[in-house]
């Protein structure tokens, strides 16, 4: 989300994706998200994915996962294995995108996102605060 809020471009483009898809149903049904949303999977994968491997890592540009949906996330491709490989993959896969794509697509259907008045798109900050929760 908070990477959607710092590329407003990424955010508009996922918004025209699912409202286009959902028009006129009062919420998010799970059996519509599984083949029509490919930039909110694209987004979710991007986030994924590890700094070392991939071109340009600090940009946030789901597009690099559109072509021809070139990298397996269940253990193939190991420049990107967010869930691991091998006997020890992630079993909760299925159940973590389900949730994840579900979430992400009714917040983008249903509400517009905007950052506190006063905060341009590119000082949002990343950094990672570790405390009792991630901040
Ligand atoms: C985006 C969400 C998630 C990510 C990125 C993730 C990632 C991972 C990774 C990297 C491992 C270690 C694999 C290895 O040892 O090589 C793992 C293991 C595991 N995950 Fe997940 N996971 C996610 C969500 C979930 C969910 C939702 C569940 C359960 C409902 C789950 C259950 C487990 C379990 C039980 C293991 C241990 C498997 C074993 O050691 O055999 N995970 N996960």
């Amino acid at each position: 989300m908070a990477e959607l809020m710092a590329n407003p471009s990424v955010l508009k483009k996922a918004q025209l994706e699912i409202r286009h898809f959902m028009a006129g149903q009062a919420r998010v049904h799970e059996a519509a998200l599984s083949n029509n949303l490919g930039y909110l999977k694209a987004i979710i994968e991007e986030t994924l994915r590890d700094l070392k491997y991939w071109e340009n890592p600090d940009t946030f540009m789901p597009e690099r996962f559109q072509v021809d949906h070139a990298f397996d996330y269940k253990g193939i491709d190991f420049e990107f294995t967010p869930f691991g490989t091998s006997r020890r993959i992630c079993p909760g896969i299925n159940f973590a995108n389900a949730n994840m794509e579900i979430a992400l697509a009714s917040l983008l259907y249903h509400f517009d996102w905007k950052l506190p008045v006063g905060v341009k798109p590119e000082k949002v900050d990343m950094t990672e605060v570790f405390g009792v929760t991630i901040n």
